[in-house]
Order: C-alpha cells, then structure tokens, then sequence
C-alpha cells in the first residue's frame, strides 16, 4: 500500500515538473535572448520623465525602459515617504527626487520636467493628471486612464486647454506583434462578418484567498470600500480586453449584447461596428478561474470561410513569450515579431516621445482612450452592477 502510495506521489510530482519545464522553459529561454544593452548617453533634447510614485510598475513601465531608451530619461521621482523615494532614486540613478506630504506637488513645479508618468491607483489619475497639465507638463497616464467616460470628458477638456498630452500607457498596443494582429485584421481580413474572441484569465492570489475564506466561512463581510478596490482590479485587467479588441479591429462603437461582472471576473458579447462591416465579439476576463490559470489572447474566425482564423497569443506581455497564428485554406503559419526583444514599456516610451515632439493634436487616434471607456461604461451598465465612479 505504501509503495503504491509513494509511486503515485512520485508520479504526481514528475507530472507537475514536466509541466513546469512545459510551459516555463519557452519563457526562460526568451528572458535569456533579451539583450540588456543599456545606453551610455542620452540625446541632449531627451524628453525628461518625471515619476509620481515610486512604485513596482513605474519601474518596469518607465526606469528600465528609459534606460535602454537615448531619446527618454528619468529626471526626478516623487513618493509619499521621504526615504523610500531617496532608496528609489539611488537604485536607478535618478538625479532629483522629493518626499513627504507635498512631494508630487514639489516634483510638478520642477523645470527640468518635460512630463510626468502617473502610475497611482486608478482612482487617483483624474486628480493628479489634472494637476500635471496645470503644472504645464505632458502625462504619460497608467492604463485605464480613467475610471468612467465623465473623468475622460474632464481629462479632454484640460488637455485641449493647456494644449498638453495626455497619452494612456496601453502599452499592449506598441508591441510588433499586436500592430501586426492589428494590420491583418484591418487590412486583409476586412471582408465581411468575423467573430473575434479577447481572454484575459490570470489567477489572482488576493482573490484566491478571497475565495477559500469564504469556503472556510472564516471571511469578513465585504464592504463597500472592499468591493470599490476589488471592481478596480477586475477594471485593470478587463481594461485589456476591451482595449485590444476595439483598437485592433478598428471598432468605431460597439453595442452591448450582454453582459457580466462577478466578484472576481467580467464576460461580455459585443456587436462591433467598424467602418465597413461589423463583427461579433466575446470577451472573458478572471482572476479566480482555477482551470485557465493564464491565457491572454485574442483571436478572429472567419464566419463566411470557417477555416481561416488568426490569433495572438500572449498580447500583453509579448516581449516574454507570444506567437501569432494564422491559418488559411487549411494551412497553418505562425510568426513571432520579436524585433530587438524590446519590451511594450520601450515602444510604448517611443510612442510617447514622438507624440509630444510632433505635437500631435490631443485627441490623436493612436493614444485616444475614449472609446475603451465609453464601451466599458456601457458593459459594467449592462451587467447591472453599474459604471465605477469616485466614492
Ligand atoms: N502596465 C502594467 O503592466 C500595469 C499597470 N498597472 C496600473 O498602474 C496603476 C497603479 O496600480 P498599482 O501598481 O496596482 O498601484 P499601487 O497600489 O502599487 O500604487 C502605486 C503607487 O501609487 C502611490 N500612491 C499615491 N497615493 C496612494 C494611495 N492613496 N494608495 C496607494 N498608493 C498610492 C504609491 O506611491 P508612493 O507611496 O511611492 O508615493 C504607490 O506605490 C493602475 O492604474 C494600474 O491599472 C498596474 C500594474 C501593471
Ligand atoms: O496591467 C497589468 O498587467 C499584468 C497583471 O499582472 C496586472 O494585474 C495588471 O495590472
């Protein structure tokens, strides 16, 4: 009995390592092929980043990529604590930073700042974009920009006011291989009726733990102050379906066929409207889905020819591990666009750079979050639990 125990246990266990090395050896291998040249030198007319916020994501989206960027550098950050925004600015060789109660307002009146990454919680972006523009400085704006097509009405108000950027840091959409899926479906593939497909399913700790209280009925009951936090994360995530799909399929509006929003997940079918036709569209995004614990894809099947389909897999983070498939009359190609193996971050800074040197008009199509917001308004109205406002 023993024997036939510590078998089974060593099978179980072979079987999770096998998986393991599956799926994460693709990744490894990727990690290992990105170059880490960082420049030595900044152009001198480097457009200058300010940070408000020293915090994880302002890293990855902002530090590093300006470090492998000449045309971007840091200038100064900001964080709420005195020491935590000196550690931060030791640890990545930012010249200036500021802390304590008034520091993002210290680091919005420096001179040597160009624009200023807003990296805070969502619900917090409205206020201190708001403050940025009447600083004079461009933002480059965490994803989603707002909480609510009322705030994007404000934010477009101010831009075309103080004549300044507001460019949302979709950073999904920079990437080779998303502008690639973007030109296949626009270009060859604008014949008629298509059905596309967004997932975005990634377990989520929190959540889990969330769960297992309340299987244990050891949780505390969920206020609304919990549930407000908790819809801002479903929205974070979810952000990304419905920002890929009405980006890359050229969507001009969308109407809601249905529609719903769980503690922990939201799914919704959408009729989209492009210029020339219209298009089915589901979409699914989880944090507690135990049986589809990562997947991030989008995909478009052609409804007159059943056997032509194209999917992106992985269109988040495509500088780690993605693959574009596209299959036709029977065959099946797949590409992957790796470039130099810069990251979204990287492209997503270039973006930013040259939409501010060109002065683009602030409602340029490439950084416009407008439609994103309205058509998730529209999804969270439908499902009945109602758009996210401010407490
Ligand atoms: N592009 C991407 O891959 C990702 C994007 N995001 C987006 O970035 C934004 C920030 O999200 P996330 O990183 O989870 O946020 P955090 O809770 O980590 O907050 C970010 C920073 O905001 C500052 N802050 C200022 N006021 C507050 C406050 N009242 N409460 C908490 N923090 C405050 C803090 O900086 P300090 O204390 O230093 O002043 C903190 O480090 C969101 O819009 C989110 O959607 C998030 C993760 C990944
Ligand atoms: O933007 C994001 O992308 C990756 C996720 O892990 C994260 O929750 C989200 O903020």
């Amino acid at each position: 009995m023993r024997f036939y125990f510590f078998v089974s246990c060593l099978g179980a266990a072979a079987a999770v390592l096998a998986s393991a090395v599956w799926w994460v050896w693709p990744v490894i291998l990727r990690l290992w092929r990105i170059p880490q040249v960082l420049v030595d030198g900044k152009d001198k007319d480097a457009l200058r980043i300010g940070i408000l916020g020293a915090s994880f994501i302002a890293r990855a989206a902002v530090v590093h990529a300006a470090d492998k960027r000449r045309d971007v550098l840091v200038s100064a950050v900001a964080a709420r604590d005195w020491t935590k925004a000196e550690t931060f600015a030791k640890q990545h060789g930012i010249p200036a930073f500021h802390g304590g109660a008034t520091a993002y307002l210290d680091l919005l009146a420096r001179e040597d700042v160009d624009a200023v990454y807003v990296g805070l919680p969502t619900h917090l972006h409205l206020e201190w974009t708001l403050a940025a523009l009447r600083a004079g400085k461009h933002v480059l704006l965490e994803k989603p920009a707002v909480l609510n097509m009322e705030e994007a009405k404000q934010l477009i108000g101010a831009m075309a006011e103080t004549k300044l950027q507001v460019f949302e840091a979709a950073h999904h959409r920079y990437h080779p291989a998303a502008r690639r899926f973007k030109q296949l479906t626009l270009k060859e593939r604008d014949v008629g009726l298509s059905d596309f497909e967004a997932r975005f399913s990634m377990l989520d700790p929190k959540a889990l733990l969330s769960i297992f209280k309340e299987l244990l009925g050891i949780s505390k009951p969920v206020t609304q102050e919990d549930r407000f936090h908790e819809r801002i994360k479903n929205l974070d995530r979810w952000y990304y379906c419905v920002d890929m799909l009405l980006w890359s399929t050229g969507a001009i509006d969308a109407e809601v066929i249905f529609a719903k929003e769980d503690r922990f997940s939201i799914s919704a079918t959408l009729k989209l409207q492009r210029s020339a036709s219209t298009a089915t569209a589901t979409l699914y995004m989880a944090r507690d889905n135990l049986w589809e614990p990562f997947s991030w894809s989008i995909a478009e099947h052609g409804l007159a020819d059943k056997a032509s389909s194209l999917q992106l897999h992985n269109f988040g983070f495509p500088f780690v591990w993605h693959r574009l498939d596209v299959a036709s009359a029977g065959k099946i190609t797949s590409e992957q666009l790796y470039g130099a193996g810069e990251t979204t971050f990287e492209h997503q800074l270039g973006f930013f750079r040259q939409s501010i040197r060109n002065q683009e008009p602030p409602d340029a199509k490439e950084s416009s979050f407008l439609l994103t917001i309205q058509i998730i308004d529209r999804i969270l109205e439908a499902s009945g639990s109602g758009m996210l406002k401010t407490r």
